[in-house]
């Protein structure tokens, strides 16, 4: 296998852009310097291998310098003459995002009182939506879950689309979780035996950030279409991995329907993720600020909960702004701010819309401050025709796991990825699944969609008759009846929700208690998975699916239908 040398100097990096097919093979020659990817430690060894594919596009940067090894070629790499953006503005970002961790963990640490009247609290709010009426983040002072002490920091990433915002967030989440600070409030022990397990936690640095992705374009985790929170932690010692754009915050054993995580993942708890059902927040913001509220209750839920998780604060990636949000005065991301309790806004690279923002949240009266930082010269504009194959891949990934990325063909002429190093292996260490395909009757799934597609203009409604469906109000699916709506499932990904309240139980329809569930509490129940519709036997009145377990069960009986579709070519 033929490899080359490449040398860096300090504080540099090496970007390399992967096109369709393409692979690479990196490693640090040991004892040659520090090296790390958006932020995750390369560690050294002759055979520690990194592999990327996927037409993954990243950056390789090391602040005292570096000898890489490399095997595979990319058609695009070089090393811009310019210092690398980690080192100059970005570090100093995170250093002050340090700061204030370490001011929150002594606030928490000087309050133990305080930490355990929260975690009660948070175990009497309502677990499911609905259940206990309002939202505890919108609710009066006795059920606000929020209390401004030993909160860490709350950092919005904004800028224009292809600024570098979700790399950015992905640094900054790596930095955090290789922090030398010890992410601990003093109390973990209680009510624990002493064994040497938490012993041995309580002595683990690094810290427990949240990742909120509010951008449900291609590209999301787990899917597109979805708004998560992404609970991190730094054990077992891991990193956000950029090996492939299909799980751009690593993989989690839920979110991929794999039993055990891969080496690349660092998700302690399992990642929550709600159902937007459309690729733009912009598509329906009523009903986006709706789902972005019940993630904000979730979150608050959580927060309050773990101290750990508290301290560290939340990371929140957004989706490209354009210029018809500055129309809107940012409507949709001052919601945003206001209901995940922002104090840092971060933009990048897009001078008006610092000026913009910087009225709206003045600094000292707001409590938030925004900061200004500049593009990495090394972003690349992801096309549409990118996007499509990356949104297929995040599917196929989903239902087949590791196995997608090695049937996929290679291009001519390229090292095959037997010969490179570290490629016999699925990217990201994802294992295989073996989904199954099943057909059930159409009348077994309760199925819904936000709002009526294509709505008729007001116009062509019947004299006197006002429109009756609004924008966040569900439409139930009636694929027994109508050939429309069996057309509109075809070849769909669903997402499966938590059936409200419990649903109805063995036999029942999941909409069969009582009171019968509200469109609200649907549109913020979690999501389960996700199941593929195959084909459809109008005859028969049965559809075949395709889901990630080999299980029987299907989790819930409640779905939700959105623009998210695929041909399993
Ligand atoms: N320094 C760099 N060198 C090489 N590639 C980079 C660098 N920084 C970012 N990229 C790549 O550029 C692409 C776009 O970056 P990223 O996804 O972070 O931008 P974004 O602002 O979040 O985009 P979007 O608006 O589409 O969400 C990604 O494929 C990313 O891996």
């Amino acid at each position: 296998m033929a490899t080359r040398t490449q040398r860096l100097t300090a504080r540099s990096e090496f970007r390399f852009e992967l096109e369709p097919g393409e692979r690479i093979s990196l490693r640090l020659v040991p004892d040659s310097g520090d090296a790390e990817v958006f932020g995750a430690e390369l560690v050294p060894g002759k055979e520690r291998w990194y592999a990327f594919g996927d037409e993954a596009k990243a950056a390789i940067s090391t602040w005292a310098g570096c000898e890489l090894e490399i095997a595979g070629r990319a058609s695009t790499e070089y090393v811009p003459d310019d210092p690398s953006p980690t080192y100059t503005s970005y570090a100093n970002v995170h250093l002050h995002l340090e700061g204030a961790r370490l001011r929150a963990r002594a606030a928490l640490r000087a309050q133990p009182d305080l930490i355990r009247s929260q975690a009660s609290a948070a175990l009497a709010a309502p677990t499911q939506p609905g259940e206990g009426g309002a939202l505890p983040i919108n609710g009066d002072a006795e059920t606000q879950l929020y209390s401004a002490v030993g909160q860490g920091p709350r950092v919005l990433v904004v800028g224009p689309e292809s600024a570098g915002k979700s790399s950015l967030v992905k640094l900054l989440a790596n930095y955090a979780l290789r922090s030398p600070a010890v992410c601990s409030t003093g109390l973990e022990e209680e009510g624990k035996e002493k064994d040497s397990k938490s012993a041995e936690e309580s002595e683990v640095t690094g810290w427990w950030p949240t990742v909120v992705n509010l951008d449900p374009s291609a590209g999301a985790p787990p899917l597109p279409c979805t708004l998560s929170l992404l609970p991190l932690s730094p054990m077992p010692s891991a990193a956000l991995p950029s090996c492939s754009p299909a799980f751009p915050f690593g993989t989690t054993a839920p979110t991929t329907g794999a039993s055990a995580p891969g080496p690349g993942a660092a998700h302690g708890v399992a990642p929550l993720t709600l159902w937007l059902g459309k690729e733009d927040v912009r598509a329906n913001e009523t009903h986006s600020m709706r789902v972005v509220e019940w993630l904000g209750a979730a979150l608050e839920k959580r927060l309050a909960r773990d101290p750990r998780a508290r301290m560290s604060g939340i990371i929140v990636d957004t989706q490209g702004v354009t210029s018809a949000d500055g129309r809107g005065r940012y409507a949709f991301l001052q919601h945003c701010i206001r209901t995940l309790k922002i104090d840092t806004i971060i933009v990048l690279g897009h001078e008006k819309l610092n000026i913009e923002l910087s009225r709206i949240f003045p600094t000292p009266e707001s409590g938030i401050r925004v900061l200004k930082l500049p593009k990495s010269g090394g972003v690349v504009e992801l096309d549409s025709t990118y996007k499509e194959r990356l949104r297929a891949l995040q599917i196929r990934s989903y239902f087949y796991g590791g196995s997608a990325s090695a049937s996929r063909p290679e291009g001519e002429g390229e090292a095959s990825s037997a010969t490179l190093p570290g490629h016999a292996e699925p990217l990201g260490g994802l294992p295989a699944l073996s989904p199954l395909t099943t057909s059930i009757p159409f009348d077994l799934l309760e199925i819904y969609r936000v709002g009526q597609e294509n709505m008729a203009p007001s116009s062509a409604l019947p004299i006197g008759m006002g429109r009756t469906v609004t924008e966040t109000q569900l439409v139930k699916l009636d694929p027994v009846n109508s050939a429309g709506d069996q057309a509109a499932v075809l070849h769909s990904v669903l997402a499966l929700i938590e059936a409200p309240r419990g649903g109805g139980g063995p036999g029942q329809a999941d909409s069969a208690i009582e009171p019968p569930p509200s469109d609200d509490e649907i549109t913020g129940a979690t999501v389960l998975g996700f199941i593929h519709i195959g084909s459809i036997d109008a005859t028969r009145k049965k559809m075949s699916i395709l889901s990630p377990n080999p299980g029987r069960k299907l989790p819930s009986k409640t779905a939700l239908l959105g623009t998210l579709d695929w041909q399993d070519a």
